[in-house]
């Protein structure tokens, strides 16, 4: 396993114009357990990555792969074992950075007996917001979450649904207006309607120029917002990249048919196979409209076409299953 051993942290280069608000280098934590603290478990083996101001940035994994530690290592809530990194140019675990920060955690607890417009008048006492700004801020996060402000003044928590509680913990996250915003499966436990607000809440967080990392399993969601992506696998990051470095940008769809002219059809298609039956499939990188029409006047017909370009759930299966076993 690679450790970091000299003093000085060797981030990646920025190749983006944007400053780079999250960087770490070969960051690692191994827990300890049991009744002597003497079992190891290695969770994060040596993560380095750079988020840069503006990103939406998405971090995939499966189950246990680390991403909620490196999430609790970001946010200073844990520290490494080993490697290095800083949030908004300080090192992980500065206090007055956590200022600047909003976390939205995963399942978190909230006093049910409260009501919604209480979790945040608290999250807002722990920034020392003053009664002022309060009562003009509150309002607004409560707009921006699409959360009434009757059921927030007068429901206590424990009459709410998940989606609601969802939003109040969004709310809280976003009190002190930080300009980087953590949310750990914000997606989880919503239906299709609540997910689809969830992800405008964070597309409009992105419109004000925020900067948001977040971790996810509902990889279509993610397609959708991201800037970004990496994908973590048994604590290491495998890669990561834009949708366009990691999916590749062509337009090429993978097309199967029967009947029409295979010589035609060699000018338009490339990788043309010809089974005995007739039927083709080959790879078509011009306008799928135009293809079909002439397809047609020549008597052919289609069977099925799709993107060539892999979803991201498609291309994650891909480097998970790539991987694992091929580590320790
Ligand atoms: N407090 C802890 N003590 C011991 N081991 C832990 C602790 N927290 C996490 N782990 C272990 O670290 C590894 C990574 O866990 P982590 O929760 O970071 O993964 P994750 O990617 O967030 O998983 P999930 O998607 O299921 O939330 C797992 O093997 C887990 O069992």
């Amino acid at each position: 396993m690679k450790t970091v051993t000299t003093d000085s942290p060797t981030f990646e280069s920025n190749p983006s114009e944007r400053p780079a608000v999250i960087q770490t280098s070969q960051l690692r934590k191994v827990y300890r357990t049991g009744f002597w603290m003497n079992q190891k478990i290695p969770s994060l083996k040596g993560c380095s990555l750079t988020v840069y101001r503006g990103e939406t940035f998405g971090l995939l994994g499966p189950n246990g792969a680390g991403k909620t530690t490196l999430l609790k290592l970001l946010l200073g809530i844990l520290r490494p074992t080993s490697g290095q990194g800083l949030l908004l140019g300080q090192p992980l675990g500065d206090r007055p950075i956590k200022q600047r920060i909003g976390y939205l955690p995963e399942n978190a607890y909230y006093y049910d007996y409260l009501t919604g417009w209480e979790v945040l008048e608290m999250a807002a006492g722990l920034f020392q917001i003053p009664r002022s700004v309060q009562r003009q801020r509150i309002p607004q996060l409560l707009e921006l979450v699409g959360l009434p402000l009757i059921a927030a003044r007068k429901k206590q928590l424990r009459q709410y649904s998940k989606g609601m509680v969802q939003r109040v913990g969004m709310a809280q996250a976003l009190i002190n207006d930080p300009e980087l915003v953590f949310l750990d499966e914000p997606m989880s436990g919503l239906d299709p309607l609540g997910r689809y607000q969830m992800r405008q809440i964070i597309l409009s967080l992105k419109a004000q120029g925020k900067t948001i990392f977040f971790n996810s399993h509902i990889l279509s969601e993610v397609e959708q917002i991201c800037d970004r992506v990496a994908i973590l696998s048994q604590g290491h990051l495998i890669c990561s990249g834009s949708l366009d470095e990691l999916l590749g940008t062509t337009d090429a769809y993978h097309v199967k048919g029967k009947g029409g002219d295979v010589e035609i059809l060699r000018q338009w298609l490339t990788n043309l196979q010809v089974e005995a039956d007739g039927t083709w499939k080959g790879e078509l990188s011009g306008e799928p409209y135009d293809f079909l029409a002439k397809l047609r006047s020549l008597g052919g017909q289609i069977v099925g076409m799709n993107l060539s370009r892999p979803s991201l759930e498609e291309f994650f299966l891909q480097q998970i299953s790539a991987t694992s076993g091929s580590r320790e």
